[in-house]
C-alpha cells in the first residue's frame, strides 16, 4: 500500500489467500528449526551490508521526474534516508548534499514540500521531507526549512471540523491529522489553532473494534491507528480515546504468522511491524492511562505507581473530559506545555514489558521479510521495495528496544533475535525518526531558534 494515496478497499481476503500464507510462512519456520543452530544463526542475520548497498544505490539513482514514482520522491529519500540512519550507516557528502538540494527544490514558495519540483504541496510529501531533512542533519539541512511559510501551509490545510486537507482541496483525514500535527511538533510551530478540534475529528475515527478509521464511518486500520494514536499523544488529548479498546484491538491484530495485519481479517504484512508496532510501543508507554480508564470502568484504583501529576502532565488526566490539558474542549489555554510532549515522551521512558511478542515479530522480519540479497518486503513472495524496507527495519528497531527502560541504554542480548550484530538505532516512536537525529533537530528548533 502507498501511504501518499488513501482509500481503505472492501477486504477481498479469502480463506485460499490466508491457508497460501501461512504455509508459505510455516514452511519457513519449518525449515528454520529443521536446521542446526550455527545455520539458524546465519538465517536469523540481519543482511545489513546487502540491505545499505541496496539503499544506497537507488538514493543516487533517483528516479527521473517522467517516472510514475515522480509524485513520490520525498518518500523515497525518506524511506531510504531514514533506513540507512537505522543501520547505522552515514551517506556519502555528495549524495547528502544532492539530497538536501532536491528537497529544497520541492518546497513549496507559499510553504509545505510538493512530491517533485513545481508540484502541489502535499502533507503526506511534507512529512516525508521534513523526516528526511531532520534525519541528514546539520546546520545545512535544517536550517533549508522554511518554517514560517510550511506554518501558513498547515493552517491552509487546517478544517473546521478539526481535521487538516492532505492538499488543496485534497481529502480529509488521520493521516492528514498526524503528518500536519508530527511536523509542526518537531519543528517547534505547534500552536492552539492548529491543535483545534483535532482531538474531537481523530475521536470520530475510534470505531467500534477500538482501532481508528481513516474517517468518521470507515473500517479501523494499523497506518490510521498509529497515525491518530500518535497525534492523540502530541496535542496532550491521548485520554480521551478508549484506550482499553485500542489495547485489545491492536494486540489481536498480530497473528500465528508472527507479523501484524492492518486490519481485521486481512493477510499479515511486514510493513505493520511499525504502524501496528508503532502503535503498540506508544500504547505501552501510555499503559499508566491505560489502567485508569480500566479503573475508572470498573470503580476500582489504578494500580499504576507512577506519580498522578507526573500522568497528568503528559497525558492529561481521564477523570473528567475536558481536563486541564485538554485542547479544544473548553477553548481554556493549556496549562501544560504541549510544545515538549514528544521530547518529555522519550526522556520519561518508563517502559512496561512490550504488550506483543516482539521475540515474534523479530522471527517474521528476519526470516519472511527480508531478502538475502537486501531490502524487506511485505510477505514471502513479494518482491523487496524501499517502503517495506523503511517500516520493516522501523518495526525491527521498535521490537529491539522494546524491553528496555530507559532510551539511553543499550538492550540485552536476548531481546535481540538473532546475532547482537542485528542491533538497529533507537528511533522516535511519535515521529519515526532515529532518535539521536531527533535530539540534535529539537536542539537546533527549541533550544536554538
Ligand atoms: C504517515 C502516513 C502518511 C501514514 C500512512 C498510514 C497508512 C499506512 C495508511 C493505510 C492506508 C490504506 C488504505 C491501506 C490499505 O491498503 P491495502 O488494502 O492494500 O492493505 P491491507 O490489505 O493490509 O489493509
Ligand atoms: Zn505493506
Amino acid at each position: 500500500m502507498d501511504p501518499s494515496s488513501a482509500s481503505s478497499t472492501i477486504p477481498t481476503v479469502t480463506q485460499r489467500d490466508q491457508w497460501m500464507v501461512e504455509s508459505q510462512v510455516f514452511q519457513i519456520f519449518q525449515l528454520f528449526s529443521s536446521i542446526p543452530q550455527t545455520a539458524q544463526s546465519l538465517m536469523l542475520e540481519l543482511q545489513r551490508d546487502n540491505h545499505i548497498t541496496y539503499l544506497t544505490k537507488s538514493l543516487s539513482h533517483l528516479p527521473p521526474s517522467f517516472s510514475v514514482l515522480d509524485a513520490n520522491r520525498p518518500w523515497l529519500c525518506y524511506w531510504i534516508i531514514h533506513s540507512i540512519a537505522l543501520l547505522g550507516e552515514s551517506l556519502d557528502y555528495q549524495i547528502q548534499h544532492n539530497a538536501i538540494d532536491f528537497l529544497n527544490r520541492c518546497q513549496d514558495p507559499n510553504g509545505g514540500y510538493a512530491g517533485g519540483p513545481g508540484q502541489m504541496p502535499h502533507l503526506a510529501t511534507t512529512y516525508a521531507a521534513v523526516n528526511a531533512l531532520i534525519t541528514l542533519g546539520g546546520q545545512k539541512a535544517l536550517a533549508s526549512i522554511n518554517r514560517d511559510k510550511l506554518y501558513g501551509f498547515l493552517r491552509r490545510m487546517k478544517q473546521p471540523n478539526g481535521g487538516f486537507r492532505m492538499h488543496d482541496e485534497g481529502e480529509i483525514d488521520a493521516r492528514a491529522c498526524y503528518t500536519a500535527i508530527s511536523v509542526a511538533s518537531v519543528l517547534n510551530i505547534l500552536d492552539d489553532e492548529l491543535i483545534k478540534n483535532v482531538g474531537d475529528y481523530i475521536l470520530s475515527c475510534q470505531t467500534y473494534e477500538g482501532g481508528i478509521a481513516g474517517e468518521p464511518g470507515a473500517e479501523a486500520h494499523g497506518g490510521y491507528t498509529f497515525c491518530g494514536l500518535a497525534a492523540m499523544v502530541l496535542i496532550g488529548e491521548v485520554n480521551r480515546l478508549d484506550l482499553p479498546r485500542l489495547v485489545d484491538w491492536v494486540v489481536f491484530r498480530q497473528g500465528k504468522e508472527c507479523g501484524f495485519q492492518g486490519r481485521t481479517n486481512k493477510l499479515v504484512d511486514g510493513c505493520y511491524s511499525f504502524w501496528q508496532g508503532g502503535a503498540v510501543a506508544l500504547l505501552q508507554r501510555l499503559y499508566s492511562v491505560v489502567e485508569e480508564q480500566l479503573a475508572e470502568a470498573s470503580q476500582i484504583s489504578p494500580k499504576s505507581d507512577v506519580a498522578e501529576e507526573e500522568q497528568e502532565s503528559l497525558y492529561g488526566t481521564s477523570r473528567n473530559a475536558t481536563c486541564h490539558f485538554t485542547h479544544g474542549g473548553t477553548g481554556e489555554p493549556g496549562f501544560s506545555d504541549f510544545k515538549n510532549i514528544g521530547y518529555n515522551f522519550i526522556n520519561e521512558w518508563r517502559a512496561r514489558d512490550p504488550l506483543f511478542h516482539s521475540i515474534a515479530l523479530q522471527q517474521y522480519i528476519l526470516l519472511c521479510s527480508q531478502e538475502q540479497e537486501g531490502g524487506l518486503r511485505d510477505k514471502p513472495g513479494k518482491r523487496r521495495d524501499h517502503y517495506h524496507t523503511c517500516y520493516c527495519l522501523s518495526g525491527l528497531s521498535l521490537c529491539q528496544y522494546s524491553w528496555s527502560k530507559n532510551p539511553d541504554s543499550p538492550p540485552l542480548p536476548k531481546v535481540v533475535l538473532g546475532p547482537y550484530s542485528n542491533l538497529l538505532e533507537p528511533i522516535h516512536p511519535l515521529y519515526n525518526i532515529v532518535l539521536e537525529r531527533y535530539r540534535e533537530a529539537h536542539e537546533f528548533f527549541f533550544v536554538e531558534s
